[in-house]
């Protein structure tokens, strides 16, 4: 039994295979911790010339997809006996995607995604066939394939064995709100250029420290606004009001 299930509906199921043939989400489907399931949803579209979309009521330049072949794929995809999973429609207008609400998608045992081209969606896809609307950036794409991926990705790395070493899921950036502090590997100095000492000292309280600290600092320089939602110690506010004053000499 899969611990997560992505169906996605979408025009461009090739789109998929590559990203889920990847290390990661591939692996992850060899033990068994998720499965996924690419849904043409042109198949569900049961007219004479098996159109997805049309022209725009009121006029209007670019096309609009239909309503009819999400109900269908939808009626047949849920068992009305069920908890309906969540129906993610992928859109710019829709709320944005955080490592928060990754982590709230992950504890769900499947979710659906909708992936639209075009101008959209018609409105009564949003209205009567997702639950909600997902964005992953305030930008236009040609299609919903990428942020359904995105969210793929995402919310499979925090499905307990997917990562091989789950701590690094909770060391990422944002798993604590706080951008991630610098990484460095082997050798210790190339060209010149020399791994801080203190992440050689085998010293594991003082890389605690610095690690927290810098965490604390790249956060302060680059997404200032993320340290309002965060959980301070005093040892961080001490060490957040010395970078304040070195910025003010
Ligand atoms: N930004 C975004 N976050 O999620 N989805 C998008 C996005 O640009 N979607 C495109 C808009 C028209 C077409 O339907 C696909």
């Amino acid at each position: 039994m899969a611990t997560i299930r992505f169906d996605v509906l979408t025009l461009f199921p090739d789109m998929f295979t590559g990203f889920i043939q990847n290390s990661m989400i591939q692996k992850a489907h060899e033990k068994g911790l998720i499965e996924t399931r690419i849904i043409n949803f042109r198949d569900y579209a049961f007219n004479k010339h098996r159109t997805v979309d049309d022209i725009p009521y009121g006029g209007g330049d670019g096309m609009v997809l239909k309503p009819e072949p999400f109900f269908e794929a939808i009626d047949d995809l849920i068992d009305p006996n069920e908890e309906k999973p969540p129906v993610l429609l992928m859109s710019p207008q829709g709320e944005r995607l955080t490592q928060q609400k990754v982590n709230q998608l992950a504890t769900h045992s499947r979710l659906i995604l909708l992936c639209g081209h075009y101008a959209g969606f018609d409105e009564r896809i949003h209205q009567y066939v997702a639950t909600e609307e997902i964005s992953i950036g305030d930008y236009v794409l040609t299609g919903g394939e990428l942020p359904a991926m995105i969210i793929m990705d995402s919310v499979s790395r925090q499905i307990p064995g997917v990562l091989g070493n789950t701590l690094s899921a909770q060391n990422d950036s944002f798993a604590d709100g706080l951008l991630e502090y610098p990484q460095y590997t082997r050798p210790a100095e190339y060209r010149g250029y020399q791994v801080p000492e203190v992440l050689l000292s085998g010293h594991h309280l003082r890389i605690e420290k610095w690690r927290r600290q810098e965490s604390l600092r790249r956060t302060w320089e680059r997404r200032p606004e993320l340290l309002d939602k965060v959980t301070l110690t005093e040892e961080d506010r001490i060490f957040l009001r010395q970078l304040e004053d070195q910025q003010g000499e």
